[in-house]
């Protein structure tokens, strides 16, 4: 399929930008980065979403449950969780006149072959037809043979699935800081390149089961692998109001990696 000349963007939404500190989900977030999306669509760019929370939206339904294996109960949350996540988001695009898909993948989609091509399809065959994709990981199946570092990892293959102009990835700080961001005189990083070695100033999140994957210890590798390939990204907090739209107007913003 023929790619449109439209500027195409890559949105990364991680478990705490869409909770609050009881590990609740929190509605206006949702609302909040749809309106952006609606924003950019009426300029003529078209968004991906990659959506983590399926598992904390999940867990919030089922609460404590019986099930012991660590990896039955994430695919037991993630199958309550996603389609309970997909309703609040169809239902706000739907508010702002927009269409909404969900694309559910594992790792195992994008090796070389019938399994990439199947997924360009897919993305393209939405994109033209103005279908805003929310991806997330395929929590109930990649258990068992294929599953991504974390959902920064898929956000990054689609990027360069789709050719994307830019990548946001959309976190619960600033950007990446040079140390913990809760520690007395750390300072965000303004900008990043491809190739800077900056693993020193990454620290435990302290994060619980279902609060995410990865760390930003993934998200700069990520982010710098994206860089390198031309792809311009930032990591920002996504819970501030207007993110998306301040970074694509190019305001200072979170950490920007270029290459
Ligand atoms: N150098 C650093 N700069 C910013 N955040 C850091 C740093 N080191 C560790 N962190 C932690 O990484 C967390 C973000 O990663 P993660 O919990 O995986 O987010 P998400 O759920 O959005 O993917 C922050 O909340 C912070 O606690
Ligand atoms: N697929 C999982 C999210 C996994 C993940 O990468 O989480 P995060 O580090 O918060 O982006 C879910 O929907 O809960």
């Amino acid at each position: 399929m023929e790619k449109s000349e439209k500027k195409r963007i890559v949105i990364k939404v991680g478990t705490n930008v869409l909770t609050n500190k009881d590990n609740r989900l929190v509605r206006p977030i949702i609302h909040q980065i749809v309106k952006q999306i609606a924003e950019l669509y009426e300029q003529d760019i078209l968004s991906v979403l990659i959506s983590s929370g399926s598992v904390i939206s999940g867990k919030e339904v089922v609460g404590s449950c019986n099930i012991k294996d660590k990896a039955t109960r994430r695919q037991v949350f993630s199958s309550v969780g996603q389609p309970r996540m997909m309703r609040q988001y169809y239902e706000t695009f739907h508010d702002y006149g927009m269409k909404c898909a969900q694309v559910l993948a594992t790792k195992r989609d994008f090796n070389p072959g019938v399994w990439r091509e199947n997924m360009i399809n897919c993305y393209e065959g939405l994109l033209s037809e103005g279908i805003i994709p929310i991806a997330n990981e395929d929590d109930a199946t990649s258990v068992s043979h294929s599953m991504f570092t974390d959902n920064d990892e898929l956000a990054s293959l689609v990027a360069e699935l789709i050719g994307a102009d830019m990548l946001i990835i959309l976190t619960d700080t600033h950007g990446l800081y040079n140390g913990h961001p809760d520690d007395d005189g750390t300072k965000i990083i303004r900008e990043v390149k491809a190739d800077e070695r900056l693993d020193h100033y990454i620290r435990e999140s302290g994060k619980g089961e279902a609060e995410g994957r990865g760390g930003m210890g993934s998200k700069l590798k990520i982010a710098q692998g994206a860089a390198a390939k031309d792809i311009t990204t930032y990591i920002a907090n996504g819970k501030r109001e207007r993110v998306i739209l301040d970074i694509v107007e190019g305001k200072r913003v979170g950490t920007k990696f270029t290459s």
